[in-house]
């Protein structure tokens, strides 16, 4: 293969390079309609478990931020506050989707999310760069919450240090955006006294802040092809749905799905131009999401205007 590649004659040369130069110029249309976009992306706990996609998602992520795009990444990280509250003989409970947050138990959720998720994506984004920087919602008073109930059968059960985002101060994200850097956002608010913090669902996190920082993609990468018609009978994805639609839809939906598709709904609702659930076990799936049509997953769009 060297061998060949080095007896080609300059004009071979050319011809053998056009594939991938026509790759780059398909592209250009959407890094036209993206340029200067805040991109909000959800990474979950279960996509992070694996080394490779670990490290692809990183590239997308600087990809999309050399390629003029602002992206803020909000994470996840339930899997692994499970394994750490289990080393210490802690268990996990959720109700209705929501972890059961003791005081006890929220140190560590701020321990695993703060210290050690949040860390390990910072350092495999700066493998390409002093790109990113990580904070909580607790920083420059990003995200505030108020205590959330789960809602069982009707009734608002107590789930303990659970929050409900009331505010969210975009201040400190956009003054890193506006310097090229790229915030790593986890999923932990404070309280509006200060007195002390909850535990924030990074689904719910990530909507409201796409909703706030008025970002025209929310993406929600998740260990499913998107969201399934009719789950788990049938494993078809719906491709594209409109919010009316998708309140329609939320009452049937399993527990996993109800904070991403609440969350879309949220974002587009307020303006975000269209939410999207795609598949994080896909590598690359993000460039393919932005910068082709062969968009895969669900996406979520207002009910009148197309996105285009
Ligand atoms: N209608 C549906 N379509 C797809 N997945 C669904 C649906 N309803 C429930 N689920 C479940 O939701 C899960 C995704 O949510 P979750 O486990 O919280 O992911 P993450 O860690 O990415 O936040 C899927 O693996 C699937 O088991
Ligand atoms: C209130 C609540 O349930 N918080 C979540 C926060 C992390 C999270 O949402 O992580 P994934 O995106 O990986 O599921 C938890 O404690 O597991």
């Amino acid at each position: 293969m060297t061998e060949q590649t080095e007896t080609l004659t300059p004009t071979a040369r050319k011809h053998t390079a056009l594939p991938k130069a026509r790759i780059l110029v398909e592209a250009l249309p959407w890094l036209t309609r993206h340029h200067g976009k805040t991109v909000v992306i959800k990474f979950g706990g279960n996509a992070m478990i694996d080394e490779e996609l670990k490290a692809a998602f990183a590239q997308d992520v600087v990809f999309l931020r050399h390629a003029g795009l602002r992206p803020v990444v909000v994470h996840g990280g339930g899997p692994q506050i499970t394994a750490q509250l289990d080393r210490l003989g802690l268990e996990s409970e959720f109700k209705a989707g929501l972890r059961v947050t003791t005081p006890e138990a929220m140190d560590v959720v701020r321990m695993v999310l703060a210290g050690q998720v949040q860390r390990e994506l910072v350092g495999l984004l700066n493998r390409h760069g002093p790109l990113a920087v990580g904070l909580t919602g607790e920083d420059a008073r990003t995200m505030t919450a108020t205590k959330r109930y789960a809602r069982i059968d009707g009734e608002a059960v107590d789930i303990g240090r659970v929050g409900e985002i009331t505010a969210v101060d975009t201040g400190a994200i956009e003054a890193l955006l506006a310097d090229g850097r790229i915030p790593v956002v986890s999923s932990i608010a404070r309280s509006a006294d200060d007195h002390h913090i909850y535990n924030v669902n990074a689904d719910t996190a990530a909507a409201a802040l796409a909703a706030a920082l008025g970002a025209e993609t929310l993406m929600v990468l998740t260990d499913v092809e998107g969201l399934y018609a009719d789950w788990p009978a049938s494993d078809e994805v719906i491709s594209r749905l409109t919010v009316s639609e998708l309140e329609r839809l939320l009452p049937e939906l399993a527990s996993g799905m109800v904070p991403k598709m609440e969350g879309c709904l949220h974002a587009v609702r307020s303006g975000v131009r269209t939410a999207r659930v795609i598949d994080g076990r896909v590598q690359h799936s993000i460039l393919l999401e932005i910068f082709t049509d062969e968009g895969i997953g669900t996406m979520v769009v207002p009910d009148r205007g197309e996105p285009t």
